[in-house]
């Protein structure tokens, strides 16, 4: 079965309403129609309301940056999955390095998340990826093995099948220094196995995996390029629409 590609941009904490509303118009009518490709846009959750209204009926679809893992409750500041799937919203990304390093986000709290998003109809972009210092002991597979390991413990197989897990290492996050295509492919492939391993090979080609780090429209192609990578998770590169418009255009 081939994989549908998919290109999620993740705008991080940046933009405000009234540019996130700028972006949505001058984007959604502009995605390339042939359905080659899902597009996704990752909000601050301040302005998935407006994102999702705006997108409306269009072929961009609207992506939280986090949630809690309870619907409802005595959680001050945090983001109920069942809002956000009220809202209209369709993804949600969880696990981003960012959040486990800043936000001490654990594999334990990141699958309650997935659950939670599955339990409320929504789609998780699970995110996993090695430190440099990991990557340069050459221990990126068990690595990456263990996130995948206990962050998707407990789901059923057809909610991994359905589910797209983004590698990014660190290394290569905003700093420029994009994985080597290769490299991706390869540890796109360790995922890949790893989901094998514990779901089986119906489940394993199934699921949609991304590279993500410093992937811009001159270097997207390359990662497309290869087997395992079935699209990329974009963040400085998303954040205008020209630029975000010429990653789908570059997906053949
Ligand atoms: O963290 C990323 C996307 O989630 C990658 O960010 P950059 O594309 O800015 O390197």
């Amino acid at each position: 079965m081939a994989r549908k590609p998919i290109i999620a941009g993740n705008w991080k904490m940046n933009k405000t309403a009234k540019e996130a509303k700028e972006f949505a118009e001058a984007v959604k009518n502009n995605i390339p129609s042939n359905s080659k490709v899902d597009s996704v846009v990752g909000s601050p959750a301040l302005f998935l309301q407006e994102l999702v209204e705006s997108a409306n009926g269009t072929e961009l679809k609207i992506s939280a940056q986090n949630c809690y893992f309870e619907n409802a409750g005595a959680f001050t500041g945090e983001t109920s999955p069942a809002a956000l799937n009220d809202l209209g919203v369709d993804y949600v990304i969880i696990g981003h390095s960012e959040r486990r390093e800043y936000f001490h986000e654990t594999d334990e709290d990141i699958n309650k998340k997935a659950k939670a998003i599955f339990a409320n109809n929504m789609t998780p972009i699970f995110c996993c990826g090695e430190t440099l210092e990991t990557y340069e002991a050459g221990k990126t597979a068990e690595w990456i093995e263990s996130q995948i390991t206990n962050g998707l413990v407990g789901l059923s197989n057809e909610q991994v099948a359905s589910m797209v897990i983004a590698y990014e290492p660190i290394w290569a996050i905003g700093t420029g220094k994009s994985a080597d295509a290769n490299i991706a492919d390869d540890i796109c492939g360790v995922v890949r196995k790893t989901v094998e391993k514990l779901y089986g090979k119906e489940v394993s080609e199934s699921v949609r995996i991304q590279y993500g780090g410093s992937v811009k429209p001159e270097n997207i192609a390359e990662y497309m390029a290869k087997e395992n990578v079935d699209g990329a998770l974009v963040g400085g590169a998303s954040l205008q629409p020209d630029s975000f418009l010429a990653l789908l255009e570059a997906v053949k």
